[in-house]
């Protein structure tokens, strides 16, 4: 067994879409990034990349590359998901936390829990997704960019 971890922030701003686990969520504002900024698919692929010794996100698809401007998130942790297949591993268990002042996302949870174990090829019960605010302290609390932080263990397949 094998573990990982990753964290990511991006910046919230007007005029982008705001995507969290692949779900397009409904709110004002969205977030800043060369991709579709989708933070919480970020830190999962931190995570396993961490988790099987293969450096980052931005070692993979580095944040200059036109390839990546707006790719969908869940297309480059599909890409993770095969290079971790061809190491020999699966996934064991992932959590994750969204750290977000607004807007409430109760609600999306259990999509992205599906959108996560689909790519992964694995069951709902491993993967698990939870948000939570900073009590209005901080960036996060200033609404100003939305964190998101993510554990996960990998076994050999
Ligand atoms: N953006 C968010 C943040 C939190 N939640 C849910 O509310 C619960 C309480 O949050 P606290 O920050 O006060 O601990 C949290 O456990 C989440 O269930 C949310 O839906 N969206
Ligand atoms: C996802 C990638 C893709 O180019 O770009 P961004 O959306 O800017 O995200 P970030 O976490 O800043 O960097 C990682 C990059 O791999």
């Amino acid at each position: 067994m094998r573990v990982g971890i990753g964290y990511d922030v991006h910046k919230l701003v007007e005029g982008e879409s705001l995507i969290l686990g692949g779900v397009k969520i409904d709110y004002s504002h969205g977030l800043e990034g060369h991709s579709d900024a989708d933070v919480l698919l970020h830190a999962i692929k931190d995570a396993l990349l961490g988790a099987v010794g293969e450096g980052d996100i931005g070692r993979h698809f580095p944040d200059d590359d036109p390839q990546y401007k707006g790719i969908s998130s869940l297309k480059l942790l599909a890409e993770v998901s095969k290079l971790i297949f061809n190491k020999g591993f699966e996934l064991n268990n992932l959590d994750g936390v969204i750290i977000a002042q607004k807007p409430k996302l109760a609600p999306y949870i259990k999509r992205m829990e599906e959108n996560i174990a689909q790519v992964l090829d694995a069951d709902l019960d491993k993967v698990n997704i939870k948000a939570t605010t900073t009590e209005r302290l901080g960036f996060v609390g200033r609404e100003e960019g939305i964190a998101a932080e993510a554990i996960v263990s990998v076994k050999e397949r």
